[in-house]
C-alpha cells in the first residue's frame, strides 16, 4: 500500500470519528439523512478529483481511493458509535435486549412483522417497567408513568417520531412538535368538540349506525365480517365529520380506494417507526411514498371541495375552516389540508378497531350480552327515539366499553416523547435528558402493578368490583395530557350509540370455525392497528 493510501484512510477514520463524538451523539439527525446522502453521492467525484491532483496520481485509482476513503470514514463512525453504545452510554443501566442497545436496527428487524405491541409487552414481563429499547431509546410503563411522560406537567415534547409527515410537506395537529404551534391549533380544535358541537353530531352517528343495521340485517344471519363492517361505518361517519360527504363505503360493502391507499401507507409508517431518518427516504421512494402521496392529494381536493359547500349542520372542518377561509393563505390551507387527512387517520379505524373488539367478547359469552340487555332495554324506551343520552351512565355498558380499550387500545404503541435537558425522574428513577421514551399503551393496560387478571376480560372491574384495579393510571387508551385524544368524547358517545342498537336488535356470535385468534393474534401494528377479519353471525334477536 502506498503511503498515501495508509493517510487518506487514516485521516478519513479520524473524521469520522470526530464526526460521532462532536456531531453525531449530540442533538437530532434524522431529519438531515437526505442531505448525508447527497454529500456521499455527490462529494465522491469531487473528492476523487481532488485526490488526484493532490497526490499526482491517475484518475482512475484516485476513485478506487475515494471509494476506500468513504469505507474508511463510515467504519470508523460506525465503529465509534458502537464502542460509544456498548460502553459509555447513559442508558446502560437500564435492562434490554443486548442488541437493541446497539443499533434501532434490532427494532426494525424484529418488528418486520409489525408486532411491536405484543413484543414490547413480553420484554417488560421479562425486563420489568423500563426497558431499554433503542440506543437512546426506553420503554418505560411504571404505574407514575402516564402521567409523568405524557400527562398536562409533563416537561417532555413530542419525539422526533411526529416528523413523519414533515417530508410530505404537510403539518398537523398530531404531528407539529411546535409546543406553541401545537396549542394554537388544538385550540381550534377545540370548538369541533364542545359539548354543544357534540350535540350536534349525534343524529349523524344514529343515521349511520341504522344504515349498519339494515347491512346487517341484509346478511340473513349469515357469516360477516365484522372488523370489515365496523371499519365501512367508522369511515363513513368520519367521511361525513371531515369533507361532508361519506365514502359509501356501507353502501357498496368494500373499501373506498383513498381507503385502501391510506391502509398501505400505514403499513410503512408501522415498519420505519423504529428508525425515523430512514422515512425522508421512504418518503421520496417511488412505490413506497406514491399510496401517502396519492391518499394526501385525494384529501387535500375533497376538502377543497368542501371549501365551497355552506352546510347547515356543522361538521367538525366546518369548524377548522372558520381559520382558512382564504384559499389564497398557503399557511392556514397547509393546516386545513393536513388537519382534515388526520380527521380520517384518528377518528375512523380507531373507533372500529374498539368495536370489533366489543363484539368478539360478546359473541364468545353471550352473558354480556344478557347483562347488557338487562341494564339497556329499561333505558331505551320504545316509545321515543335512540338518544345517546338514555345510556351514557350505564355501569355495564361503560365497563364493557372500557375492558375493550384497555385490552385492545386502538394505538397499542403510541405514546413517543423526549425528557427535556434536565431529565426526568419516574417512580424514583431518573432518566437522563434527551432520551427518547415510549409509554406502550397495550403493556400498560396489561401491567400486573395496575390491574388483577390483567390478561382476563371483566367489565365489573369499572363498577362493582374496584378491587380489580389496583391503579387507574394504567389506563391511558387515550393517551392523556395536551398531546391526548381530542376525540374521546366523541369516540365514546360513538360506541354508546352503536353498542345498544345493535345488541338490541340482534344476538351475536362466532361464525363456525372462527375463534378470534386471528384478530387477537395477527393485527398488526402500524401505529394505529391493523385488523384481522372477525367473522361473526349477527341473528334477529328473540324476544321473550
Ligand atoms: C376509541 C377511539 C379512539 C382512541 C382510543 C384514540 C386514541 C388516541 C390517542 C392515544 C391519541 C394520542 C396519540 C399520540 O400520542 O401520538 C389520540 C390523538 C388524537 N385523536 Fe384520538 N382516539 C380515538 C378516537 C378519535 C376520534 C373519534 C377522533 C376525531 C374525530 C380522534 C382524534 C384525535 C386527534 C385529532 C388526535 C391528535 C391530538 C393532538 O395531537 O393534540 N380520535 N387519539
Amino acid at each position: 500500500m502506498h503511503h498515501y493510501c495508509s493517510t487518506s484512510y487514516g485521516i478519513a477514520a479520524s473524521v469520522g470519528v470526530l464526526s460521532h463524538v462532536f456531531y453525531f451523539v449530540r442533538g437530532e439527525h434524522h431529519q438531515h439523512t437526505l442531505q448525508c446522502l447527497q454529500i456521499l453521492f455527490y462529494g465522491f467525484l469531487p473528492l476523487s478529483f481532488i485526490l488526484a491532483r493532490l497526490l499526482q496520481i491517475h484518475y482512475a485509482q484516485a476513485v478506487q481511493l475515494g471509494a476506500m476513503v468513504i469505507v474508511s470514514y463510515l467504519s470508523a463512525l460506525w465503529t465509534s458509535m458502537l464502542i460509544y453504545r456498548s460502553f459509555f452510554h447513559r442508558l446502560n443501566s437500564f435492562p434490554g435486549p443486548r442488541l437493541a442497545k446497539l443499533s434501532k436496527f434490532y427494532q426494525f428487524f424484529t418488528g418486520l412483522r409489525l408486532d411491536a405491541f405484543r413484543r414490547s409487552h413480553q420484554a417488560h414481563q421479562k425486563y420489568g417497567n423500563f426497558v431499554r429499547t433503542g440506543p437512546n431509546e426506553l420503554s418505560v410503563i411504571s404505574p407514575g408513568a402516564p402521567v409523568a411522560i405524557l400527562g398536562p406537567r409533563s416537561p417532555c415534547i413530542r419525539s422526533p417520531w411526529y416528523d413523519y409527515a414533515l417530508y410530505q410537506s404537510i403539518e398537523s395537529l398530531h404531528s407539529t412538535r411546535d409546543v406553541e404551534a401545537h396549542e394554537a391549533r388544538r385550540r381550534v380544535w377545540d370548538h369541533g368538540f364542545s359539548v354543544k358541537a357534540l350535540r350536534d353530531y349525534e343524529g349523524r352517528v344514529t343515521n349511520y349506525t341504522h344504515e349498519l343495521i339494515e347491512k346487517i340485517s341484509n346478511f340473513g344471519g349469515n357469516t360477516m365480517n365484522a372488523s370489515a363492517w365496523f371499519n365501512y361505518w367508522s369511515f363513513d361517519v368520519m367521511g361525513d365529520f371531515a369533507f361532508g360527504k361519506s365514502f359509501n363505503m356501507l353502501k357498496t360493502g368494500k373499501n373506498h380506494f383513498a381507503i385502501d391507499w391510506l391502509e398501505s401507507s400505514m403499513f410503512l409508517l408501522g415498519l420505519f417507526s423504529p428508525i425515523p431518518w430512514a422515512v425522508p427516504v421512504g418518503a421520496i421512494a417511488p412505490v413506497v411514498g406514491t399510496c401517502f402521496r396519492r391518499f394526501i392529494r385525494w384529501c387535500n381536493e375533497q376538502v377543497d371541495e368542501r371549501r365551497d359547500v355552506k352546510t347547515t349542520v356543522p361538521d367538525i372542518t366546518s369548524w377548522l375552516l372558520k381559520t382558512a377561509q382564504d384559499k389564497n393563505d398557503i399557511e392556514a390551507t397547509k393546516w386545513l389540508h393536513g388537519d382534515s387527512r388526520l380527521l380520517i387517520v384518528a377518528g375512523s379505524d380507531t373507533v372500529a378497531i374498539v368495536l370489533t373488539h366489543i363484539f368478539y367478547y360478546l359473541a364468545r359469552d353471550p352473558t354480556h350480552v344478557r347483562k347488557l340487555r338487562q341494564e339497556l332495554d329499561p333505558l331505551m324506551r320504545s316509545d321515543e327515539p335512540f338518544n345517546v343520552r338514555m345510556v351514557q351512565n350505564a355501569k355495564h355498558l361503560n365497563g364493557v366499553i372500557n375492558e375493550a380499550l384497555r385490552l385492545h387500545p386502538p394505538t397499542p404503541s403510541g405514546g413517543f416523547r423526549t425528557t427535556p435537558p434536565q431529565g426526568i425522574t419516574v417512580d424514583g428513577v431518573f432518566i437522563p435528558g434527551g432520551v427518547n421514551l415510549n409509554v406502550p399503551i397495550y403493556a400498560l393496560g396489561r401491567s400486573r402493578e395496575c390491574f388483577v387478571r390483567p390478561d382476563d376480560f371483566v367489565p365489573e372491574r369499572w363498577y362493582s368490583e374496584p378491587e380489580l384495579i389496583l391503579n387507574r393510571s394504567g389506563f391511558a387508551p387515550f393517551s392523556l395530557g395536551p398531546y391526548g385524544c381530542i376525540g374521546k368524547e366523541l369516540a365514546k358517545m360513538e360506541m354508546r350509540t352503536v353498542v345498544p342498537l345493535l345488541i338490541s336488535r340482534f344476538d351475536v356470535r362466532l361464525a363456525p370455525g372462527e375463534d378470534g385468534s386471528g384478530l387477537l393474534e395477527k393485527s398488526r401494528d402500524a401505529f394505529t392497528l391493523r385488523m384481522e377479519e372477525l367473522r361473526v353471525v349477527f341473528d334477529e334477536r328473540k324476544r321473550g
